[in-house]
Order: structure tokens, then C-alpha cells, then sequence
């Protein structure tokens, strides 16, 4: 298109919006944009114009248009809108390379991941991310893009840890290699749970195993009338779940202590302990994908054994710290719902829900402690 022609197409634009001097305006806009004096302008009449100066004289029109106002009269603000450079298509096109690049290096969400990286680094949400790209993505960003994608594609460190954050249950949870990522499994755990503490006054919960504190933390700001206890055996762990009750505010309700198991627990008053204690087997443990295997703690993961210890030991001792009519909560893996419930059942508790995941498969069990009645009857 030649300049004439874009002059010609800007007056009809502005007559149709009722500008009083389409020409005129017209003319100003193409000389800012073409860095010319008005006045010389018609010498340029055969002067071919490039997208760039099209898209941006087409812009200035609009943003005339839709604010009423003459060339001289646009705020800056509006102004630096139409002068920033439009990157989207370069932005989208590294975008597409970098998902490629996820895919070779068998990265199995490479668009998701590949999105939240960048949206990461632009430092906006995911579900922004396309409004985002129109600006610039400084050379320090691009370093910092690839950085992370090597990392997930080569060293194969989950997304999560790459971010240093992740939702859990809507609420954000800083994790790193310190900690399980806490997975939408657990939320199921966590919603029953809810239901169950929402009928108690001032509920007071134990949370076995409490890793970055995603139960202990949920349930505290989800029922602020509840006292809960977060326990583990790893003090780095605990540094994490500190930071996490900080950064939801929920350090009036909500404690840690570092236990192995029961070892440190002295109230025998809780009305509920709940568990999503290391359950993969250790023969499962070593088939593992690198992403879980070789970054995420092992000790969070196995009991080295048959996958059954914790559910043992807490079923057997969990009464001497529940009240009567307490409940003992548990995430179990697959295909363990059955023997974990005969464990609980051996130990004095009646199931009261057997829940599943999003997938079918039996993830939560639920059981409640014989009152002092019921103990009578069984001995
Ligand atoms: C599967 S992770 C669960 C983490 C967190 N509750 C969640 O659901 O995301 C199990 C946690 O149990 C902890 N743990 C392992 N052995 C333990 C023990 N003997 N006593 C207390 N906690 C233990 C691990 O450190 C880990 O944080």
C-alpha cells in the first residue's frame, strides 16, 4: 500500500467516526509515524509503506476512535500502547519451539509446561499468558525461558520445582526438592475430611507426614475454628510447611512438630488424624519415572517395604490419641484401600467411606473409632 493510499483510507475512517478535519489528522498521524514533517508529505505519495507503519497508523486511528479524540489530544498512555513493538508472532513462534523441544526430550504436558514456564518468567498467570505477548521478551528472559526448559527436558525436574510453587486446593504452597509436590489426589482426602470437620466444634486434627503442610495448611484456613497439628520426620520438610503457613496466614490454628510417627505426640484428645504417609512399595519405588525418582524425597515416597507400614503402625496407635468416636483418615495407593481397611478394622475402627479418585480408582479411607461402648461389646 502506498502512503497516498493509507492517507486516503485514514481520512474515510475519520469522516466515518465524525472527526471534523479527517485530512488533516490524517496527515499528522502518517507524519509521526514516518517520522516526516507534514507538510513534505506529498512528496512521499508513491512511497510503499511496510506492516510495521500500516498496523501502527491503523492503531493510531482506532485509538482515536474509540477515545474521541483528535491526534493531539491522545494521552501517553495510549500513545506508548500503539508505539510498543507488536511481538506476538515472534513471542508464539518461540512458544511452538519451545513445546517442540519439550516433546523430543519426552516431556509428556510439553504445551502445559511449556506455558507455564513462560508465563513464569513473564511473570503472569498461565491463563494470561496469550494477552502477554505482545511485548518484548527481554534477552535475560529468553536466558532465563531456556534455562528452565533444559532443566525440565534434561534433567527432568518436575514443573513444579522449576516455578518453586504449585495450588494445592486453590491455595499457594511454595515447594521445592525439600518436599512431595502436592498432588490433586490429596485434595480428595482433604474435601472429605472437610465435610467430616465441618459437624465438630473446634475440631482438633493430627496431621501424620504433613511434608509441605498441603493437608495441615488446607484444613486450617478452609475451618479457621480448627486446631491442627502438622508432624514429620524431616526437619527440612518442616522448614517448608513453616513457610507455607506464613504464606496462607493460618499461624493462629495451625502448629508443626518434627515426629517420627506418634514419637513426639502427646494429646490423646484429637477428633481426627488424617495420613497421606509414603505408601509406593519398594520394588514399585524403583520403577519410578526420573521426574518422581530422582527429585522428589524418598523418604516421602516408600516405607522401603511392602507400602503398608504406615498404614500398620497409625491404624494400631491412632487410638490412644483419637476421642472416642474420633476418625482416622488415610490417602492410600492403588489397590491399597482393601488391606488398609482391614488393618483399621483390626485396630478398633468401623470404615465409614472408601472414596475414589478422579480416575476410579479407591484413593481415601475413611474410619471412625469404636466409642467406649462399642470397645465393651467387642471384648
Ligand atoms: C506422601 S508424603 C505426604 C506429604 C503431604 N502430607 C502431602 O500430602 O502432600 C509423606 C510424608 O511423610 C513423612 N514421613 C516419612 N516417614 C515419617 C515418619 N516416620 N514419621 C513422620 N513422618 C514421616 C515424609 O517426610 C513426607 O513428608
Amino acid at each position: 500500500m502506498k502512503l497516498l493510499d493509507i492517507l486516503k483510507f485514514s481520512e474515510e475512517y475519520l469522516k466515518k467516526y465524525s472527526f471534523s478535519k479527517p485530512r488533516l489528522e490524517s496527515e499528522k498521524i502518517i507524519s509521526h509515524v514516518l517520522n516526516l514533517e507534514r507538510i513534505t508529505l506529498y512528496a512521499y505519495f508513491d512511497m510503499e509503506l511496510n506492516l510495521e507503519q500500516k498496523d501502527k497508523i491503523k492503531n493510531y486511528l482506532k485509538a482515536m476512535a474509540r477515545n474521541r479524540l483528535t491526534f493531539d489530544e491522545l494521552p501517553k498512555e495510549e500513545i506508548s500502547l500503539v508505539e510498543e513493538k507488536d511481538c506476538s508472532s515472534e513471542n508464539r513462534e518461540l512458544l511452538q519451539k519451545s513445546i517442540e523441544y519439550l516433546n523430543k526430550n519426552d516431556v509428556k504436558d510439553s504445551k502445559l509446561d511449556a506455558e507455564y514456564i513462560f508465563a513464569h518468567v513473564l511473570k503472569v498467570k498461565r491463563t494470561m499468558l496469550f494477552m502477554n505477548l505482545r511485548k518484548e521478551i527481554t534477552l535475560k528472559e529468553k536466558e532465563e525461558i531456556k534455562d528452565l526448559l533444559y532443566k525440565r527436558a534434561k534433567e527432568k525436574k518436575p514443573l513444579q520445582y522449576l516455578l518453586g510453587e504449585w495450588e494445592f486446593y486453590g491455595l499457594p504452597f511454595k515447594v521445592d526438592e525439600r518436599v512431595l509436590i502436592p498432588r490433586a489426589d490429596t485434595e480428595i482426602l482433604v474435601e472429605q475430611c472437610k465435610f467430616i470437620l465441618n459437624e465438630i466444634d473446634n475440631p482438633k486434627v493430627l496431621d501424620i507426614g504433613t511434608g509441605s503442610g498441603a493437608i495441615s495448611v488446607t484444613l486450617a484456613k478452609e475451618i479457621p475454628s480448627a486446631m491442627v497439628l502438622g508432624a514429620d520426620i524431616s526437619t527440612d520438610a518442616l522448614e517448608v510447611a513453616v513457610e507455607n503457613r506464613k504464606i496462607n496466614n493460618v499461624e493462629s490454628n495451625l502448629k508443626f512438630i518434627k515426629s517420627d510417627i506418634f514419637s513426639n505426640i502427646k494429646d490423646n484428645d484429637y477428633d481426627m488424624i488424617i495420613s497421606n504417609p509414603p505408601y509406593i512399595p519398594k520394588d514399585e519405588y524403583e520403577e519410578l519415572m526420573p521426574e518422581v525418582k530422582q527429585h522428589e524425597p524418598q523418604g516421602a515416597l516408600t516405607d522401603n517395604g511392602d507400602g503398608y507400614y504406615f498404614y500398620k503402625k497409625i491404624s494400631e496407635e491412632s487410638s490412644k490419641y483419637l476421642k472416642d468416636k474420633g476418625y482416622l483418615a488415610f490417602e492410600v495407593g492403588y489397590n491399597q484401600a482393601h488391606e488398609v481397611s482391614q488393618f483399621m478394622k483390626k485396630a478398633g475402627f468401623e470404615i465409614i467411606a472408601i472414596v475414589n479418585d478422579y480416575s476410579g480408582i479407591e484413593r481415601v479411607v475413611i474410619g471412625r473409632k469404636s466409642g467406649e461402648e462399642d470397645v465393651n461389646k467387642i471384648s
